[in-house]
């Protein structure tokens, strides 16, 4: 697909095409969202989607976690009209910060810091990353801004993967992602071939 191209026809999750194939082997799902933010209505359907289970809901706060999920929740945040907090890998902030170790997909162990200065009890935070894998990364920032005294409204991100973690995150926060239901499977499976064949059907 064109990569600054829009179908005459938009099918759900027609923007997840976009994402490139990955360079880790047809073993795993991994696929990079960054390219669907460089097509403007891609990325401003990825952030309706994403928002579209909060309408009507109370978010004070919009919080990304260090990379990539800075960019989603940037958007997210412009979107909704709220301020932008930053969770940050270790070793970043030159401010008094809560920290937490964590392991993500890699099995490597992790930081994750946050600011002291904004979170308090009754800000409600609507938590947004790129990719939910086994959740370690997402739980590490739902403690930290509990830890705080404040209440994560919601969880956004553009996949959540059935795994122990990610089923934790949807059985005990409210949350939306941008997979449609007959494509969670493939994303599960970490089948990436009929992923990317399912996909590219959402473009035509
Ligand atoms: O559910 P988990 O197994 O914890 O994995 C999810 C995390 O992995 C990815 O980030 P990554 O650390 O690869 O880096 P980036 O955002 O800095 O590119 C992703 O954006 C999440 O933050
Ligand atoms: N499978 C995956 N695809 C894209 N980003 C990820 N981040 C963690 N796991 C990922």
């Amino acid at each position: 697909m064109d990569l600054l191209a829009v179908p005459a026809e938009k099918k759900k999750g027609w923007y997840l095409s976009l994402m490139a194939p990955n360079t880790k082997g047809p073993m795993f799902s991994w696929l990079d969202p960054s390219r669907l933010y460089c097509n403007s209505q891609a990325f401003a359907d990825c952030v309706e989607d994403l928002l579209s289970p909060f309408q009507k809901d109370s978010i004070d706060l919009v919080a990304g976690i260090d990379a990539m999920g800075f960019i989603l929740g940037a958007s997210v945040a412009t979107s909704l009209g709220k301020g932008f907090l930053t969770i940050r890998k270790g070793g970043h902030l030159c401010v008094p910060s809560q920290h937490l170790n964590y392991t993500d997909y890699t099995g490597k162990e992790n930081t994750l810091e946050v600011r002291q200065d904004v979170l308090k009890p009754g800000v409600r935070v609507l938590l947004v990353d790129q990719w939910i894998e086994t959740g370690g990364t997402m739980k590490a920032a739902v403690q930290l801004i509990e830890g705080q005294g404040a209440t994560v409204a919601g969880i956004a991100t553009v996949a959540i993967e059935n795994t122990e973690g990610g089923k934790w995150i949807k059985d005990n926060y409210r949350f939306s992602h941008c997979i449609p239901e007959e494509l969670q499977s493939h994303i599960d499976g970490k089948d990436l071939n009929s992923l990317i064949q399912k996909l590219q059907k959402l473009s035509n």
